[in-house]
């Protein structure tokens, strides 16, 4: 594999871990009863029985943590929450409740944990009995949606690692049928349940938090059109929009996603991220991993280049495209710099503020004039 890194990439506008603060160490998390988080702020909920993974899949996810790390997880005893608005784009509260909550406890409150709540993740060991889980998933699903029918429940069936494809494909839809079929004895037929097959030790639990965080960004279809636009215009095969922290893409372009594009996007950002840390810091130890001069290419000795830019201080688009379309590299340039302000406009991005509950102020569409892209270079 031939690197090539743009000057300023190495150069010092890079440091070390200075921008992700909680992103590369294994903490961030708060207790409930401590924390100064505010209580409005959107949550997902981790929910599932004792040993299921919840906690593996934040810290695996959100806090850096290699999969291995998490045998050594001890049970969640309380309920924990989780910021990581300040070093992430995902600006949620991630909630990870212990396996044995008890929903008629006089202390748990369904009406608050409920009311504020997007997305309700309900994780099931694939590895373990089903039958304590599904009914598990049954009442906490009915309880939830009592309080809150807007939330989007999502069941991951978690731990597939360990499961031939044949068992897999069963699993799947095992449960699939089994709780669609619980949901309609207690007349909840019309709650819909997506649903996952995930481990930690690939990437396809990256892959599945994407989709549910997608779903809870409201400039979603604005941020595809805008990756659409952009990829035709510029001759680039795929593009992502990372949250650079958990490597979630927040949007892609309308084409299909394959997972071996997408683990390759999420291994550039680990390098680039790798390499400014080792040899990006100041000599004091201070700067950022990732700022606005962000910038990467890679080329594969497949004649495939990777393309790594800063959008926005949480955000970075990474990009496959052809050796040949690559030669263009100044048009994509240009290209670029329209699709970052229009990415700009969506979120009005103002100092530092960036968050995906603010509606744009105008359309960005409008000020996407990017030139074309002729797949003959000399054109
Ligand atoms: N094989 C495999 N093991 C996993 C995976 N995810 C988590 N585990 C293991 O499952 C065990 C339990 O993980 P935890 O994250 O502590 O589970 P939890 O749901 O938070 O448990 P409680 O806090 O008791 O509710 C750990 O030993 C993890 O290493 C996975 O994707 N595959």
């Amino acid at each position: 594999m031939n690197m090539e890194y743009d000057d300023s990439v190495l150069g010092g506008s890079y440091g070390g871990l200075g921008s992700f603060p909680k992103s590369f160490g294994y903490g961030g998390m708060e207790d409930l009863e401590e924390s100064s988080i505010p209580a409005d702020k959107p949550r997902i909920l981790l929910m599932g029985l004792r040993r299921s993974g919840k906690s593996s899949i934040q810290k695996v996810v959100f806090h850096k943590m290699s999969p291995n790390e998490t045998l050594f997880l001890e049970s969640t005893c309380r309920l924990y929450k989780d910021d990581i608005s300040s070093s992430s784009f995902v600006n949620f509260q991630i909630w990870d409740f212990p396996g044995q909550v008890d929903f008629f406890e006089p202390t748990f409150d369904s009406e608050m944990i409920f009311r504020g709540t997007g997305a309700l993740i309900f994780v099931i060991d694939a590895q373990d009995d089903l039958m304590d889980a599904l009914t598990r998933l049954r009442l906490t699903v009915s309880r939830a949606y009592k309080v809150n029918p807007n939330i989007n429940f999502e069941v991951f069936i978690h731990k597939v690692d360990g499961l031939s494809d044949d068992t897999m494909i069963e699993t799947h839809r095992e449960i699939h049928q089994r709780a669609n079929d619980d949901l309609a004895d207690v007349s909840l037929e019309k709650v819909h349940l997506s649903f996952y097959l995930t481990s930690i030790y690939d990437h396809s639990i990256f892959e599945a938090f994407s989709k549910v965080v997608q779903k809870l960004i409201p400039q979603l279809p604005t941020l595809e059109n805008l990756l659409n636009i952009f990829i035709s215009h510029s001759g680039i095969e795929k593009a992502f929009l990372f949250d650079v922290l958990s490597k979630i893409y927040i949007a892609t372009d309308s084409s299909p996603v394959d997972m071996q594009s997408y683990e390759l996007c999420c291994d550039m950002i680990d390098v680039v991220i790798d390499i400014s840390c080792i040899y990006g810091l100041m000599e004091d130890g201070s700067g950022c991993a990732y700022d606005h001069e962000s910038l990467a290419i890679i080329r594969l000795n497949n004649t495939t280049v990777l393309y790594l830019k800063e959008v926005t201080k949480f955000l970075a688009l990474v990009c496959i495209l052809r050796e040949e379309s690559f030669q263009r590299k100044g048009l994509i340039e240009y290209n670029f710099h329209c699709f970052r302000k229009a990415v700009h406009e969506v979120f009005e991005v103002s100092g530092s503020s960036e968050a995906f509950s603010v509606f744009p102020a105008a359309s960005p569409l409008q000020m996407l004039t990017l030139r074309n892209f002729s797949a003959d270079p000399g054109k």
